[in-house]
């Protein structure tokens, strides 16, 4: 059942206008657990000929669960959905793996479906990237239209780290960097890390449930973007397949600034990272480390 206010219920009725009318062609957009788009309990069915799957089934957190508990109930399910990909999606099908631990979901999704290009496989961390322009934006009175390129690095979790070092603000007096314009180290070092990285849970305490719009339109901003490309001079965050840049260890999920065009999204290299992003990267790294550690103890041969 679709409850209403429910991510499911926004992804539904958004998912068919995603692509707008840039494509003539018909495409196939699964939302996983969406009765409104793909009526069926059979992972074969669902996935066959999909271009694009938004995945959000997956066994929630219940209170009291810790991450290994999440991460047990959730392997068995991305290890049956990567078989299911990659045997009936169409090739090239994009994934936006939502459902938590996005980051862990998306590995297992990727290992055990090893046809499917690991560049065709992400993770929703736009959620965090839009909490961190949002904050930009009320911290400086400005529309959150006018502030871009924040980051937000690593996990789509508390250890997270948003970044508005490189970020910039349309003003009056053109654009400037946030650093300059906010003036205060220690909110951007203390206060806005922290209240991106708490905000999911903040909305699950307020809401007794997941946000949904946000999340949602957060999904839609994803797919739009990589799927048309962002606009020039501007990166977001994606959570992607390291490939080692800015010293990330391969091997994890993680999110990145990126930048996306033909259909294809792109690290953005050469940003300077001090020691303090060092060791908020590295932290969320670690993590990840750990979630595919043990991740693989709950893997089925
Ligand atoms: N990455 C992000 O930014 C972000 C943001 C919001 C929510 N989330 C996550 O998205 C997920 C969905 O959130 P929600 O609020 O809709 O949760 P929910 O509990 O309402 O929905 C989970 C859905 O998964 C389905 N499901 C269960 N097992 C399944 C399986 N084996 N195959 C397919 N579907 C299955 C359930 O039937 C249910 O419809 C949760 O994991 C949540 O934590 C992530
Ligand atoms: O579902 C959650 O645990 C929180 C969600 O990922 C969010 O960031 O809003």
């Amino acid at each position: 059942m679709m409850l209403p206010n429910s991510l499911l219920q926004r992804l539904a009725s958004w998912c068919p206008w995603l692509l707008r009318d840039e494509r003539k062609q018909p495409v196939k957009v699964l939302v996983t657990g969406a009765a409104g788009v793909v009526a069926t309990s059979d992972e074969a069915e669902a996935f066959r000929g999909v271009n694009f799957a938004v995945l959000i089934g997956g066994s929630p957190r219940r209170e009291g669960m810790q991450r290994k508990d999440l991460i047990a109930k959730n392997v068995p399910i991305y290890q049956s959905q990567a078989s299911a990909l990659q045997q009936h999606a169409a090739p090239n099908c994009k994934v936006l793996v939502v459902a938590n631990p996005a980051n862990t979901n998306a590995l297992v999704l990727k290992e055990f479906a090893p046809a499917v290009p690991a560049k065709n496989i992400t993770c929703l961390t736009r959620l965090d990237h839009n909490r961190a322009l949002g904050q930009i934006s009320e911290k400086l009175g400005v529309h959150v239209a006018d502030v871009r390129n924040a980051i937000v690095w690593g996990n789509h979790s508390s250890t997270q780290f948003p970044d508005a070092r490189h970020a910039t603000a349309r003003t009056q007096h053109g654009e400037k960097p946030v650093v300059e314009l906010v003036a205060d180290e220690k909110w951007l070092k203390e206060e806005f890390v922290s209240v991106v990285q708490q905000r999911g849970e903040a909305v699950i305490k307020a809401r007794k449930q997941s946000s949904s719009l946000s999340a949602a339109s957060a999904a839609c901003d994803h797919m739009r973007d990589w799927i048309l490309g962002t606009p020039k001079g501007t990166w977001v965050s994606m959570g992607v397949y390291s490939d080692g840049s800015y010293g990330v260890p391969e091997g994890i999920f993680y999110s990145f600034p990126v930048t996306c065009d033909k259909g294809e999204w792109s690290i953005v290299q050469g940003l300077e990272v001090d020691d303090f992003a060092r060791s908020k990267m590295e932290l969320s790294a670690n993590e990840l480390d750990e979630e595919r550690s043990m991740a693989y103890e709950f893997v089925s041969s």
